[in-house]
């Protein structure tokens, strides 16, 4: 099989088209100004943009992969037809001019699962955070995270320019395209977490490794971008909030560039179908060449067994 028609570089090729046509959704709703929000639970909101953007995913992925197990963050009824306008097939042909790598160019469909949060920083787009939020899609294979995309439809959109909103792709073994990676600086220990959904646990752990700045901004997809443009060494969430779909692609994306994302204890996360979906034990995620097991071993015990 020729590797550029490799099953799992094919899936991360439509979900490149398919993640920029759900950002094109996003940002028409917020236009039209019918946000249409419904309170899912306590400090969790979902809007039209929610819905309309994961209905654009779920559809084009399924139309091409009938049979890949895709999960999504929203309730989805599939009895209502999503506009045809809204389902894309096509792959972008700058993903599959790569080589894929060999551990994963022979990967069955049934073997895949597709984490879709099709609008991550929910809380920040309806208070215009715009830069936040974001529209993720993880590729997991036999449980691990090993792919996905991140689209930020609003990246640059305070510039003048006509051309705002950029999307981020990688796989483990091949590395990552659609932005700049960057080291954060030296002498010093920023530490990314949680705006909108905070609690003393979550200050907690954060007092425990005595940042010298917090960096309080919304959304995982975002976050973890923070991470690989070196914005700050390290995000930490000591909650139970984030679930797999903020988590399969970020996760991924960060590992293909030497990152790396656990719970707290330094556990990592199963993406495997039948997975719980809250991520129970809480986040850190480390840019490249941060001790990521320094910090565990500063996580302070009871908020490892709080989290448990
Ligand atoms: N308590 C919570 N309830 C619901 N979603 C949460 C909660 N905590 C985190 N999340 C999800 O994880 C993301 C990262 O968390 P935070 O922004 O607080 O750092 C949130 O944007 C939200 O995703 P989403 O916006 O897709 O619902
Ligand atoms: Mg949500
Ligand atoms: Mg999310
Ligand atoms: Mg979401």
């Amino acid at each position: 099989m020729a590797s550029s028609s490799s099953l799992v570089l094919r899936i991360i090729a439509s979900s490149v088209t398919a993640a920029n046509r759900a950002g094109k959704i996003i940002r028409d709703i917020l236009t039209a100004g019918d946000l249409g929000i419904v309170e899912k639970g306590k400090n969790d909101l979902q809007t039209e943009a929610d819905r309309a953007a994961q209905r654009c995913i779920v559809a084009s992925l399924s139309r091409q992969y009938p049979n890949l197990n895709i999960i999504g963050e929203e309730e989805q009824t599939s009895n209502v037809e999503v506009p045809s306008d809204w389902v894309v097939t096509d792959c972008e042909q700058s993903v599959l001019l790569n080589e894929c790598p060999p551990e994963y160019q022979q990967i069955p469909e049934e073997d895949i699962v597709v984490w879709v949060d099709p609008l991550d920083g929910t809380s920040e787009f309806t208070q215009g955070l715009l830069e936040h939020v974001t529209v993720l899609i993880g590729v997991a294979v036999k449980g691990k995270a090993i792919g996905g995309v991140i689209h930020q439809p609003y990246y640059n959109y305070k510039s003048n320019s006509n051309s705002f909103g950029r999307t981020i792709w990688g796989l483990i073994g091949l590395g990552v395209e659609g932005l700049v990676l960057q080291a954060a600086p030296l002498g010093t220990f920023i530490v990314t977490t949680t705006r909108s959904h905070s609690n003393t646990l979550v200050t907690s752990a954060l007092d425990a490794l005595h940042p010298d700045e917090v960096l309080r901004v919304g959304g995982a997809g975002y976050k973890v971008l923070l991470l690989i443009e070196g914005k700050a060494h390290a995000y930490v969430f000591a909650s139970a909030g984030c679930k797999k779909w903020d988590t399969c692609a970020p996760e991924a994306i960060l590992n293909a560039i030497g990152g790396k994302l656990t719970n707290l204890s330094g556990v990592p996360y199963s993406y495997d179908k039948d997975v719980q979906f809250p991520n129970s034990g809480g986040v850190l995620a480390t840019a490249k060449g941060i001790d990521h097991d320094d910090i565990i071993s500063k996580i302070p015990q009871n908020i490892k067994e709080a989290l448990k």
